[in-house]
């Protein structure tokens, strides 16, 4: 593990970043700023907000906040410890950090959503906070009680130095959801960034989903091109692949499933269901790519839970370690989230228990969920190797073992992780358990890495073109240079009205700095990526799909396998480094047959080397490429053209088989998690 934000799966102190990391962040925090601006445009919005400061100074010592974060006395403890919970405590921490310097420099999204979408009320407070608070000096320790008085208070002590600026990515919650409760998430936006010391133990417990018959088989609609799936070749690669299924009907299913299958409204299945269901069932390995949104969920979960009804498993009942037959792993806490959802769907009615872990989250929560009863363990990897290290987990009856994202567990954000999972003494060997992987992408290397985990007879299905976008997404790649990415933004979200737009960026700085910028042109946004606090993500995500915030920017974190209900637009701010990024950031749209509409800003100067392969992907989901794009992909690969578009296109040696190193660039170490 060596990514910044892959880190969060897996450790808990990765939620907090050290102060060490923000010295770092800080000053390309300020370029980043820096490099949105206009040339020519002075009067961008982030030198309104400065400016609505009524600082001047800090322009001048910006630079100084670098290093004068964290060497702060205990400031404002006191204050913020009148609060009760975790939020005060953990507050308190984060303001430690505070207040010794000659400048502290708070970027708060959350004042300048409040101003766009806030109550009047709110707006006041949280404005007179601001002002009432640069270069008074006054304490937090007055007061209790409600936030947004703390609030007011808090910012009131700032001013100790010549300048305070915090990044908030907290705020920017607030701003999308606006009330005074959402306002003290702020702090802990706050204190995540710049908390000293120790980090604070995480206490998230998420809240339960709903066990009601009715929202655990919650779907939404087929859209029109769902018959199409079956016009998609497929190709079946290995020795005696088992004849594919043609309705769910044709295999020996029990009832049980049977009923769920069709409560969960799948009348039919996907061209990668009628190939892998069969496979799985005919106790093979399998190794499984089709495009984004056709179901590769239920074509694993539907089979191993027909197994596991075929070979009579028991209910697991409340022990110290578990021994589940199945562990599914993910890549994202969200995702892995969402197939645990999906599990819950099939199991429906029967003894098999599923249980779900992830970082970011209690570990104590994690550790009852699973001593309660665990049969299918869905997990990010971290989690799941530090419940197995801690001896809650028994590896011995596992007999199926399922890699969503499989080119991503297997890169060299999770490739280690899954080597170390199945080296386990007590997980079965290759040949003892079933190993299936799936994705809508596989580039070669990870195939060839894939062998090491899958028995030598195992089957590759391939719906399509391997690493193929889904041809129900309108791709539109527009030429825009970084410093003009901001007006075309706004100008395609005023067209779009209040349709779900997916808008990606390339660092978690920007995120919130995107979100932040939509909110004050009056465009409701939220942010998802990898320093957000878990349960930011997740409010952020159910906002996101209540439609509450019809926009919601991310990074990379949000791009494989969300299923979200009507996005209609995913826009590329910043295209990905890689094309297999690509594939599956346009993925969120134009799912289960509905159509979508991806737009990618295209900047010369930054995205050259993704020309080429964006030209494959384009025409083999047979999208228009424009003229220009085959130009730059000529210019970039020195007027030749380059064979091999399924390849990661950024420079990379040549990959011996075994040797972990694909897929992440520098741009993805900083946006993955
Ligand atoms: N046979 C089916 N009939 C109707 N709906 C289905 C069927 N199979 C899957 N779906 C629905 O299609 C949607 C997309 O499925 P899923 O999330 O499994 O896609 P995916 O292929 O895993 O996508 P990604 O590559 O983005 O992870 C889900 O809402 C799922 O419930």
């Amino acid at each position: 593990m060596i990514e910044e934000d892959w880190n969060a799966e897996i450790g808990d102190e990765a939620l907090f970043p050290s102060l060490e990391k923000h010295h770092d962040v800080l000053p390309f925090f300020f370029l980043q700023l820096s490099l949105l601006e206009k040339p020519n445009n002075p009067s961008s919005v982030f030198s309104q907000s400065v400016d609505s400061f009524g600082s001047d100074e800090f322009v001048d010592t910006q630079h100084q906040s670098v290093s004068s974060f964290g060497r702060g006395r205990n400031f404002a403890a006191k204050g913020f410890q009148e609060e009760n919970g975790e939020d005060a405590i953990t507050q308190n921490r984060g303001f430690k950090g505070f207040g010794q310097g000659v400048c502290n420099f708070v970027v708060s999204t959350g004042f300048q959503e409040r101003n766009a979408v806030g109550g009047a009320g709110t707006q006041s407070r949280g404005f007179k906070g601001f002002r009432g608070g640069f270069g008074q000096g006054e304490s937090f320790q007055e007061g209790s009680g409600e936030d947004t008085i703390t609030q007011n208070r808090g910012f009131k002590g700032f001013g100790q130095g010549v300048c305070n600026f915090v990044v908030s990515t907290g705020f920017q919650e607030r701003n999308a959801v606006g009330g005074a409760g959402t306002q003290s998430r702020g702090f802990q936006g706050f204190r995540g960034g710049f908390g000293q010391g120790e980090s604070p133990k995480v206490t998230y417990v998420p809240p339960p989903p709903p066990d009601d018959e009715q929202a655990i088989f919650a779907r939404y609609q087929t859209g029109i091109n769902f018959g199409k799936y079956d016009e998609n070749t497929v190709e079946v690669s290995g020795l005696d692949p088992p004849a594919a299924l043609m309705s769910f009907a044709d295999t020996n299913m029990c009832h049980t499933l049977t009923v769920n299958i069709a409560k969960a409204g799948y009348s039919k299945p996907t061209p990668v269901q009628k190939y892998s269901i069969p496979i799985i069932l005919a106790g093979r390995d399998l190794m499984a790519c089709a495009q984004t949104g056709s179901g590769k969920t239920a074509a694993f979960l539907v089979p191993v839970v027909a197994q596991m009804m075929r070979d009579g498993v028991t209910a697991s009942s409340f022990k110290e370690q578990q021994e589940p037959e199945c562990i599914i792993t993910a890549p994202t806490r969200e995702l892995i989230n969402q197939i645990f959802l999906e599990a819950r769907k099939f199991v429906y009615g029967t003894c098999i228990r599923p249980v779900v872990i992830y970082g970011g989250t209690q570990t104590d929560y994690s550790i009852r969920q699973v001593k309660q009863g665990c049969n299918i363990l869905c997990a990010t990897p971290g989690r799941l190797l530090d419940i197995v290290e801690r001896g809650k987990i028994g590896l011995h009856n596992v007999k199926y073992l399922v890699l969503d994202e499989a080119d991503r567990m297997l890169d060299m954000g999770f490739g280690a992780d899954m080597k170390k999972l199945v080296s386990f003494p007590d997980m079965p060997q290759k040949d003892k358990r079933q190993t299936l992987m799936f994705s809508a992408t596989f580039p070669e290397e990870v195939q060839r890495l894939a062998g090491e985990f899958l028995k030598t007879d195992f089957l590759f299905v391939v719906v399509g073109h391997v690493g193929g976008a889904c041809s129900d997404v309108q791709q539109n790649i527009l030429q825009v240079s970084q410093y003009f990415k901001r007006d075309k933004l706004i100008e395609i979200l005023h067209s779009i009205g209040n349709e779900r737009t997916l808008v990606f960026v390339d660092t978690k700085k920007k995120a919130d700095f995107i979100a932040c910028f939509l909110c004050q042109e009056n465009i409701p946004a939220t942010s998802i990526h990898g320093d957000r606090e878990q349960r930011e993500r997740e409010i952020a995500l159910r906002d996101f799909r209540s439609g509450k915030c019809p926009v919601l920017v991310a990074t990379s974190v949000a791009a494989r396998g969300l299923d979200i209900e009507s996005v209609q637009h995913v826009i590329n701010f910043d295209l990905p480094s890689t094309i297999e990024e690509y594939v599956h950031r346009i993925g969120r749209t134009g799912r289960c047959g509905n159509t979508g509409k991806a737009v990618g800003f295209f900047d010369n100067n930054a995205d050259g080397r993704l020309a080429q392969p964006l030209i494959k992907v384009l025409s083999d989901a047979h999208q228009e490429v424009p003229v220009w794009l085959t130009e730059v992909a000529f210019e970039a690969e020195g007027g030749r053209l380059p064979v091999n578009t399924q390849k990661n296109f950024r420079g990379r040696g040549k990959v011996n088989a075994g040797e972990v190193k694909i897929g992440c660039s520098a741009r993805e170490i900083e946006s993955w998690d």
